[in-house]
C-alpha cells in the first residue's frame, strides 16, 4: 500500500513562559501511515497521544522532526513546515479532524453546519442539505435537533455533529481522538459502521480510544504512548 503520511523524530515540547519551564508533549515519534491503513494510538492520560494528532493536524506546530505527507492538491507536502495557506486548503479538503469538542458557529443549525462541509466539498446547497440529513439520520441525531443551535447540545450529540461533518467528507485522512466517548452502544455501532465505510473507500485513520475494545475492532496497527515516547508498534 502507498505512503500517506510519514512521521520521522517528531517532537513537540511547550514553552511555559510564566514558570520558565518546558514540558514535553512527544518526543522521538516515527510511523508511517499507509493509504487505507488504521493506526491506533494508546497510551496513558498524558503520553502524547494528543499531542500527535494535533501536530498532524497542524493544531500544534512541530518543536522538530517531519511529517511527510501526501497531499492532493500540492504532492508531497511537510505538514510541520507547509504555510498557513496550504494548512487550511489540506484541511479544508482532505484531513477531517473529530474530537469530543465541537467549534460552534453562532446562529448555524446543526444541519447548516454539516451541509457547510458538503459545499466546501463543491456539493451544491440541494445535495449539500440531502447528504447532511442522510449522515445525521446515520448517527441518530434526532430531527427535532436539525434546526437547532448545537451550542446547547448535551457531549454525546456535539460529539455525533462532529463525526457527521468531518466523515460527510470522506477525507483522505481522518484523525479521530476519542470519537466514541459519550456514546452508548447503538451509536457507537453507527460510528463502526462508517468507519468501516470510510476504510472501504480508500480513507487512511489514526486514532485515540479509551474503548480498547472498540479500538481493536476497527484499527490495523497500534503504537502505544510513554511518557511521551512511542514504543514498538503490536500488529493489531
Ligand atoms: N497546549 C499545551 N500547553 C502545554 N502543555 C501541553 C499542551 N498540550 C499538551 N500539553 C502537555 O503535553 C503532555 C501530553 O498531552 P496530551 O494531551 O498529548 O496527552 P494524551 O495522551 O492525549 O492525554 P489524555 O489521554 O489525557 O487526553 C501533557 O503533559 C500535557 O500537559
Amino acid at each position: 500500500m502507498p505512503e500517506l503520511l510519514k512521521i520521522q523524530n517528531l517532537e513537540k515540547s511547550f514553552y511555559m513562559h510564566h514558570f520558565d519551564k518546558t514540558i514535553q508533549g512527544c518526543s522521538g515519534v516515527s510511523f508511517t501511515l499507509n493509504q487505507g491503513e488504521f493506526i491506533g494510538i494508546t497510551g496513558k492520560s498524558g503520553a502524547g497521544k494528543s499531542t500527535i494528532l494535533r501536530s498532524v493536524y497542524r493544531t500544534y506546530l512541530p518543536t522538530a522532526g517531519s511529517l511527510i505527507y501526501q497531499s492532493d492538491q500540492f504532492g508531497e507536502v511537510d505538514l510541520a513546515t507547509a504555510s498557513e495557506r496550504e494548512i487550511l486548503a489540506i484541511r479544508r479538503h482532505e484531513i477531517g479532524y473529530v474530537s469530543q469538542f465541537l467549534k460552534v458557529m453562532p446562529r448555524v443549525t446543526a444541519i447548516e453546519v454539516v451541509q457547510k462541509a458538503l459545499v466546501e466539498m463543491h456539493y451544491t446547497r440541494e445535495e449539500a442539505k440531502e447528504e447532511a440529513k442522510k449522515m445525521l439520520t446515520h448517527f441518530q441525531l434526532s430531527q427535532s435537533l436539525w434546526d437547532a443551535y448545537p451550542q446547547t447540545f448535551s457531549g454525546g450529540e456535539k460529539l455525533r455533529l462532529n463525526l457527521a461533518q468531518a466523515m460527510v467528507k470522506k477525507p483522505k485522512l481522518l484523525l479521530l481522538d476519542e470519537p466514541t466517548a459519550s456514546l452508548d452502544a447503538a451509536t457507537k455501532e453507527s460510528v463502526k459502521d462508517m468507519i468501516v465505510q470510510l476504510k472501504e473507500e480508500g480513507t487512511s485513520m489514526l486514532g485515540i480510544f479509551h474503548d480498547l475494545e472498540f479500538m481493536e475492532s476497527v484499527i490495523d496497527q497500534q503504537y502505544n504512548m510513554k511518557q511521551g515516547m512511542m514504543e514498538e508498534g503490536v500488529e493489531a
